[in-house]
């Protein structure tokens, strides 16, 4: 089956190259269209037999099934280009979490799904967060999952709980990555330790953190238990970010839930007045 990518930035390439990585897709399965040509011809150039087509247009002309990779802020132009070429048999699968669903339907008259990956995916770990529109059959669906769980674990989720699921799956990497480089960069400031040892020691760690979770039987509460020793010195440090940490992820969860209902505006103001009139 041939399968659309219109956006090879970030998550569209991460996708893509899940996709081969895991075998689920061969190059010759895979349309790709980029607004930079130069990021698609790489993309292409890197793995023999993906094809590239010229516009979205004539890519959603080849594919029964093609993701939108793309930002908020650029549905609009897509959207004008796709609408009169896109059939009500083809699946378009959104990867965005602020444009919803029904506003997608408006527009086109494909069956649609939102699936939110994370670049976790890389390495064929994490959750996709798997929300089906009305018009997906059971087929449909089960062979959305069945392609997503070829790179991840499919949750699936209510389009309500987006915002905070993506957070906790798809933004979480980010965040981690920061607080781990921010104890390492830290820990050279207060004692000198070279900064390559503290970021390798951080690193390592992180590792370990992630194969006891996944192997070694562990839970977040038990290995927590497990390490902080009664009476300890790790104790010292739990009740402190006990205390302090969780005002800091209230505020970042009110923040990023500002951010997408901002967004959430900003798309439907740029898709507002549909399509359905001109149709
Ligand atoms: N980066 C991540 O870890 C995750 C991103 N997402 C979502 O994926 C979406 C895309 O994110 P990124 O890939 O990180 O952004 P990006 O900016 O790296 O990629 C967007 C790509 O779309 C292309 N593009 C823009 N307009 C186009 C058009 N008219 N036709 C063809 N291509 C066009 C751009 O050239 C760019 O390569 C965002 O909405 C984001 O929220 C979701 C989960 C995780
Ligand atoms: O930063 C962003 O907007 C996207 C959403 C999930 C991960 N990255």
């Amino acid at each position: 089956m041939n399968v659309g990518f219109i956006g090879t930035g970030n998550m569209g390439r991460t996708l893509v190259e899940a996709f081969i990585r895991s075998g689920k897709l061969k190059p010759s399965d895979i349309i790709i269209n980029n607004r930079t040509r130069s990021k698609a011809d790489r993309l292409a150039e890197t793995h023999p037999g993906l094809r590239i087509a010229d516009n979205s247009r004539e890519l959603v002309r080849e594919t029964p099934l093609f993701f939108l990779c793309i930002k908020p802020g650029e549905f609009r132009p897509v959207l004008d280009e796709i609408r009169e070429t896109v059939r009500s048999e083809q699946i378009a699968v959104s990867i965005t979490s602020p444009v919803m669903i029904r506003d997608l339907e408006e527009w086109l008259p494909a069956k649609v799904a939102k699936i939110i990956p994370s670049i976790n995916h890389a390495v064929l770990a994490g959750n996709s967060l798997f929300v089906p529109g009305n018009r997906l059959t059971a087929d449909d669906q089960q062979m959305l999952w069945n392609l997503f769980s070829a790179i991840s674990q499919p949750l699936r989720i209510e389009e309500e709980h987006t915002r905070i699921a993506s957070d906790l799956a798809s933004c979480s990497p980010a965040f981690f990555a920061q607080l781990l480089e921010s104890l390492a960069n830290t820990a050279v400031k207060e004692t000198g330790i070279p900064q390559s040892s503290a970021l390798s020691l951080v690193n390592q760690m992180t590792q370990g953190l992630a194969r006891l979770l996944a192997e070694g039987g562990f839970t977040l509460q038990s290995l927590q238990e497990r390490v902080a020793v009664p009476g300890g010195i790790t104790r010292e440090g739990l009740d402190l970010l006990n205390k302090e940490v969780s005002p800091v992820f209230h505020e970042l969860i009110q923040l990023t839930h500002a951010k997408y209902d901002h967004d959430v505006k900003k798309v439907k103001h740029s898709l507002g007045h549909t399509a359905k009139k001109n149709m």
